[in-house]
């Protein structure tokens, strides 16, 4: 386990493989019958270490399905989901998930919960005393560290669970809509902690973050993931997607190479 970030070359795993996401043909439904909605339908990308990507698509697109199934917590029905090599369950100790709701201590302070986690990684006090010191500064924590979670506010749980999520300083970071509910100074705070840890700096994490709005995915992702109905509509850069279109922006190459109504 790392603590520090303080790796230079490409996030790798601890057997060496290159910490890398890789979606191959994965469908998933719910239901069965007249009943059944097929949230993923033949889902296939990559994800890289050094780099933001970005899962973009509107409500009900399939983005929570398919990160939850990368953070092992369903199964898919048919396809091959691995982090690092290796299969998804295999791979949790390299893996940080963050979902709005992911299961913090209300009575427990900010910092009883992270040490709670951190130990749940098998990290001595000592190392998760030093993380949380490192992850207090970006996460504008300091304030909240010895105060119960329950009466906190939304935003302010949200960057503990953040935190949480980042104890163990995982090589890859898969975080489902991460600035919902966040005021402007904690989203650009954030934004540019992300951006650090993308960084040769930071360790070159693989970070995946999905989102519904079109200018936060434009402003910090390096690829991006267009999905709709399930189905992925296309994958590039910013301007790759925008050229392909022939499109001004973002917003109107997502309209015109997912068919969705603008
Ligand atoms: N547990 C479930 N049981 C039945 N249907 C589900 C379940 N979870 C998701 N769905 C359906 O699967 C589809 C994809 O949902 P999902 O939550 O993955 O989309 P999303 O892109 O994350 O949407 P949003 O941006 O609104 O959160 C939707 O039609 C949703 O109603």
């Amino acid at each position: 386990m790392l603590v520090g970030n303080s790796s230079n070359g490409p996030a790798d795993s601890p057997g060496g493989s290159p910490a890398s996401i890789d979606v191959q043909h994965v469908h998933k439904g719910y239901g069965r019958g007249a009943r059944r909605v097929q949230a993923l339908s033949d889902v296939s990308f990559q994800a890289m270490p050094g780099q933001i990507t970005a899962l973009l698509g509107p409500n009900g697109a399939g983005k929570t399905t398919l990160l939850r199934l990368l953070a092992g917590l369903q199964l898919p029905d048919a396809g091959q989901l691995s982090l690092a090599g290796l299969p998804v369950q295999q791979a949790r100790h390299l893996l940080g998930f963050y979902s709005e709701g992911c299961g913090l201590y209300p009575r427990l302070t900010a910092r009883e919960n992270m040490r709670y986690f951190g130990r749940l990684h098998g990290m001595t006090d000592t190392q998760i005393a030093a993380r949380i010191q490192q992850l207090s500064e970006p996460l504008d924590l300091l304030r909240l560290l010895d105060r119960p979670i329950g009466p906190c506010s939304l935003g302010e749980r949200m960057r503990v669970a953040l935190a949480r999520a980042l104890i163990h300083d995982p090589a890859i970071i898969i975080l489902d809509e991460p600035t919902n509910g966040l005021d402007l100074a904690s989203v650009r705070r954030l934004r540019r902690y992300l951006r650090y840890l993308v960084s040769g700096e930071g360790g070159n994490k693989c970070l995946l973050f999905s989102s519904h709005v079109m200018h936060e995915v434009a402003k910090l992702a390096d690829e991006v993931v267009l999905i709709a109905q399930g189905r992925v509509a296309d994958s590039g850069s910013v301007p790759e997607l925008c050229a392909r279109a022939h499109a001004p922006d973002l917003e109107e190459a997502f309209v015109t190479l997912t068919g969705q109504p603008g």
